[in-house]
C-alpha cells in the first residue's frame, strides 16, 4: 500500500459527552497545501484542529501524518504536527522570547536563539522578545503565537483564527507567512471566519455542526 503523504483526517468525530463537535470528518492536506476551514461559531473548527493536532482524542476515526498515527500530543508534537491555538495559548507572564523558547528546548532543537530571533524578526517583533507576553496589546500577542508556531518548522502547521485580532497589514503578513510554511513543505490548515483567508488558501473547506463539506477542493 503507498502511503498518503501529509495529513489525513478519516471518519473522524469528536463528541464532548453527547455533544458531537466532529462528525465523520474525512480528508487529506498534502505537503505544500494551504486548507482554510470556515464555519459559524460551534461549528467544530477548533475541534477538529485538535483531534489534528492529538490533543483530544476522537470518539471513533483516524489522524495520521505521512501514514503515521496520531494518537496524543506528546506523540503528534514529535511528528512536527505545530497548533497555533485560538487564544494563542501563551504563558502570560513569561516573556515572548521564552515562550518561543519552551517547545524548541523541549523538542532539543539547535540554535535556538537565532531559530527564535528569525520568527519574532518575520512577525514584525524582532524588538518585543524581552516584552512580558502580558504587556503586549492582543494583536502582538497573536504575532508571538505565530511565531512560536513557526519556530517549531512543523510539517503540518495548524492556525485556529490567527489572523482574528491584526490589523490589515499583519494580516497580509502572517497568510505570507503561512504560506511560506507550506512553499516549504508544510501541510497547513487554517481555521478562520475571514473570507479573504479562505479565498487565498488551495482549498476551502465549511463547517456546519460538525459537518464538513467543499467549498473548493484541494
Ligand atoms: N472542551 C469542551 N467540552 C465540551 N464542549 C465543548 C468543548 N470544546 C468545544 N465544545 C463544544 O463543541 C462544539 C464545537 O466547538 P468548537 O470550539 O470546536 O467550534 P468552533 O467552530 O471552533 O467555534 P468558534 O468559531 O467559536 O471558535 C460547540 O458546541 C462547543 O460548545
Amino acid at each position: 500500500m503507498s502511503t498518503e503523504l501529509g495529513i489525513t483526517a478519516a471518519g473522524l468525530t469528536v463528541a464532548y459527552d453527547g455533544l458531537v463537535a466532529v462528525a465523520d470528518v474525512s480528508f487529506r492536506v498534502p505537503p505544500g497545501f494551504v486548507l482554510a476551514v470556515s464555519g459559524p461559531s460551534g461549528a467544530g473548527k477548533s475541534s477538529l484542529l485538535w483531534a489534528l493536532a492529538g490533543a483530544v482524542a476522537p470518539k471513533s476515526g483516524t489522524v495520521a501524518l505521512d501514514g503515521v498515527p496520531i494518537t496524543d500530543r506528546p506523540g503528534a508534537a514529535g511528528q512536527g504536527v505545530v497548533l497555533i491555538p485560538q487564544g494563542n495559548g501563551l504563558a502570560r507572564v513569561l516573556t515572548a522570547r521564552e515562550n518561543l523558547a519552551l517547545p524548541l528546548i523541549a523538542e532539543g532543537k539547535d540554535d535556538v536563539e537565532g531559530v527564535i530571533a528569525k520568527a519574532l524578526t518575520a512577525v514584525g517583533l524582532a524588538d518585543s522578545g524581552d516584552h512580558l507576553v502580558e504587556e503586549l496589546s492582543g494583536g502582538e500577542q497573536q504575532r508571538v503565537a505565530v511565531a512560536r508556531g513557526l519556530a517549531q518548522q512543523g510539517r503540518v502547521v495548524l492556525a485556529d483564527e490567527s489572523t482574528s485580532e491584526l490589523d490589515s497589514t499583519n494580516r497580509e503578513r502572517v497568510l505570507d507567512l503561512l504560506r511560506a510554511e507550506a512553499d516549504r513543505g508544510a501541510a497547513v490548515i487554517i481555521a478562520t471566519h475571514d473570507p479573504n483567508v479562505a479565498a487565498g488558501a488551495d482549498g476551502h473547506a465549511t463547517m456546519d455542526e460538525g459537518h464538513l463539506s467543499w467549498e473548493r477542493r484541494l
